[in-house]
């Protein structure tokens, strides 16, 4: 088990290069085992979530080679292969082989997926999704089993706009016979990322990135090489570091319309955003508080919930956050408060009654998210605080002490004793 010891107070200033998304690669990585050949995608960072999808694929005969950032798939001698329940418990993405593997081998069994620990995450929108292109899906003592000799297109009708449900629905019904609609489809830039990614498999998909998809199911896909969109939140989390601190803070490689929401947030609260050619200038401010309320794309991202809940202890007057996604995805608040936050939860509301400081402190992190805000925190804090579980912040933040050194950050990873 690993720690981070952080000493706060230190404006963070200099440059950062925003790397592959997380929530982008790993549905990609599940859609090359639709096809037979090698797939290449770049600007793949070293995540935890990303090595055990890498594992996961060679269960099934997928050969990969890692060249610096970039994966090599090549998924010519798959075969059909159990999913061992540990690697299924890892990841929620571990979900995502659902869809592809259905359209591959006519069947997949499979465990319930883990993920961040943040409220109930049912799979029942990803079901209903396959049963509407025809699959048989039984559940089972904790196994899920689908199969559909053939899948045929239909329509499916989201009751909810499921960002993981949308990618399986799109995944499995490239290979069907015929059209499938999707309607109240997730709109997220990862699912226009996934439906760039299918098309360059010779897939016709189209709609992603509005809340209708429309995908034409074709005979048989080949391997693809494609550039992964980068990561809105790492790149959102690193905006709030340089606000937190009070730094000035370029970061790049950010399409600034991925994080509207969050920029017009910062604005709000009173920092100063530039927007550039492919890049965001953040110079903190004098903070203030604000209102935020989670919610789907492009709405604020439920993912930043946790490093604005950080920053806003510190902005002058009551700030209110409310979680709209995740039912349980306040875990952090407890641990901030260690380092002497003034925050109440009612339900799925944040009361936040702003001070000027916080105070070191020995937190732990509880899950992803939850770990880059108090990283942020500590970062801010007066005095020297400990992160204890880092293995949740190395799910999604590549390397995240060293980047965050890389802008003056007195930060360093240790064993925990
Ligand atoms: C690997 C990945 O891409 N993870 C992201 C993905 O998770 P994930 O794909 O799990 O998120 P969903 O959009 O599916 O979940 C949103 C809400 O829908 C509910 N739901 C979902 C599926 C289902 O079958 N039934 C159901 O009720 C969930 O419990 C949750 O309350 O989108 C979330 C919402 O932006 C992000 O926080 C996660 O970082
Ligand atoms: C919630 C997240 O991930 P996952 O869905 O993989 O648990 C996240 O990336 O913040």
């Amino acid at each position: 088990m690993e720690k981070f010891i952080v000493k706060g107070e230190v404006q963070l200033n200099g440059t950062i290069r925003i790397s592959g998304a997380k929530n982008a690669i790993l549905p990609i990585m599940a859609a090359t085992l639709l096809c037979s050949g090698v797939s290449i995608i770049h600007d793949v960072p070293y995540l935890r979530d990303i090595k055990v999808m890498q594992d996961i694929l060679t269960l099934f005969g997928a050969k990969i080679i890692r060249e610096q950032d970039t994966l090599l798939i090549d998924t010519s001698n798959i075969q059909d292969a159990d999913i061992p329940e540990h690697l299924m418990r890892e990841m929620r993405a571990s979900i995502f082989l659902m869809g592809p593997l259905l359209g591959r081998f006519h069947k997949v069994k499979l465990s319930y997926p883990g993920g961040c620990a943040i409220g109930p995450r049912p799979i029942d929108l990803h079901i209903k999704a396959l049963e509407k292109i025809g699959a048989s899906v039984k559940e089972n003592f904790g196994f899920i089993e689908a199969q559909a000799a053939c899948l045929t297109g239909g329509e499916i009708n989201f009751d909810y706009p499921s960002v993981g449900a949308t990618e399986n629905a799109m995944m499995a019904a490239v290979l069907a016979n015929g059209a499938t609609i999707i309607r109240n489809a997730a709109r997220e830039p990862e699912i226009y990322d996934l439906q760039v990614f299918l098309n360059k498999m010779g897939a016709k998909v189209i709609g992603a990135g509005t809340d209708t998809i429309r995908i034409d199911g074709i005979k048989k896909l080949t391997p693809a090489e494609h550039i992964v969109m980068s990561d809105r939140i790492q790149a959102g989390t690193f905006l709030i570091a340089a606000a937190i601190t009070h730094g000035d803070v370029v970061v790049e490689n950010i399409l600034s319309e991925h994080i509207f929401s969050v920029t017009d947030k910062l604005k709000d609260i009173g920092v100063k955003i530039t927007t550039g050619n492919n890049s965001i200038r953040v110079r903190g401010g004098d903070l203030r508080g604000v209102d935020i309320k989670t919610l789907p794309y492009p709405g604020f991202p439920t993912d930043l919930q946790a490093p604005m809940l950080s920053l806003v202890t510190n902005a002058k007057g009551t700030s209110i956050i409310t979680e709209t996604i995740f039912e349980n995805r306040f875990k952090h608040v407890d641990e901030l408060m260690r380092m002497g936050a003034k925050i109440k939860v009612e339900g799925r509301t944040a009361i936040i009654r702003g001070i000027p400081k916080l105070t070191g402190a020995i937190v732990a992190a509880h899950d992803l998210r939850a770990g880059g805000a108090l990283v942020l925190a500590a970062l801010a804090a007066e005095g020297v605080s400990e992160i204890e579980n880092v293995y949740h912040i190395d799910r999604g933040y590549e390397a995240l002490e060293e980047k965050l050194r890389s802008l003056g950050a007195n930060i360093s990873r240790h064993k925990k004793d």
